[in-house]
């Protein structure tokens, strides 16, 4: 049997302030610190440790992973990072207050563009700042990979190929693995792994610094799966 780590990052500073994040790299708020140092104190007393670890190119992230590896004493493991493992890319929503939109647009709209696998949030043009082809750290990916909006399925579907070609990779050589991403792109896998429909997934929000254990089998499919406490 084989462990694999979910974790989703500590609380932003947008979390915090209630705005469409996506690619925006904004950092941890001090409650998010304390957060993700909780959870490395938490798989630390539990007896978890890791061989690699993997996380988004988005400074929330990083440093959620780096805080658990402090505690751990882990910090020397090789960490990958890969734009791949980013939040969902929220378009023109992207800094928005969540409340405000929806008195804008109203609750099933907002809803739909927060939950439903399939619904785009407005588009940016590539003259927006938050067009991602402006940022040097996306200069390798091809037009086609940088996203204007993104729904979850293609979340999923940017998320899928470096889960199967790496971090899958990195288990079979039985390396005990931590992921920290985003509630959106950790959605995506947990869709995957799990099978969910797409009315289940609407349905699966992700608490911040929490870790989500999954107990695999040698075939690398789900025992079970539940929340560290
Ligand atoms: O703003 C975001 O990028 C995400 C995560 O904070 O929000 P939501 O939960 O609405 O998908």
């Amino acid at each position: 049997m084989q462990k694999l780590v979910l974790l989703r990052h500590g609380e932003s500073v947008w979390n915090q302030e209630n705005r469409f994040t996506g690619w925006t790299d904004v950092d941890l708020s001090p409650e998010g610190f304390e957060q993700a140092s909780r959870a490395g104190k938490l798989l630390d007393k539990h007896g978890y440790n890791f061989d690699a670890g993997f996380t988004s190119v988005l400074k929330r992230s990083i440093k959620t992973l780096h805080f658990v590896l402090e505690e751990l004493d882990h910090l020397w493991i090789p960490v990958t990072k890969s734009w791949r493992l980013n939040e969902r890319f929220y378009g023109a929503l992207q800094g928005l207050n969540k409340d405000e939109t929806i008195a804008k647009y109203g609750e099933e709209q907002v809803h739909k563009w927060r939950r439903d696998p399939n619904e785009h949030p407005p588009e940016v043009t590539h003259d927006d700042e938050c067009y991602p082809g402006h940022d040097i750290r996306y200069k390798d990916l091809t037009q086609r990979e940088i996203p204007v909006t993104e729904n979850l399925s293609e979340t999923m579907e940017r998320v899928l190929p470096f889960w199967s070609e790496v971090i899958v990779k990195a288990m079979r050589q039985n390396q005990k693995v931590i992921i920290c991403a985003h509630g959106n792109s950790l959605r995506a896998l947990i869709k995957y792994m799990d099978l969910l429909s797409d009315e289940d997934v609407t349905n699966l929000d992700i608490p911040t610094a929490t870790p989500w254990i999954y107990e695999l089998d040698e075939g690398l499919n789900t025992i079970r799966h539940y929340y560290l406490e």
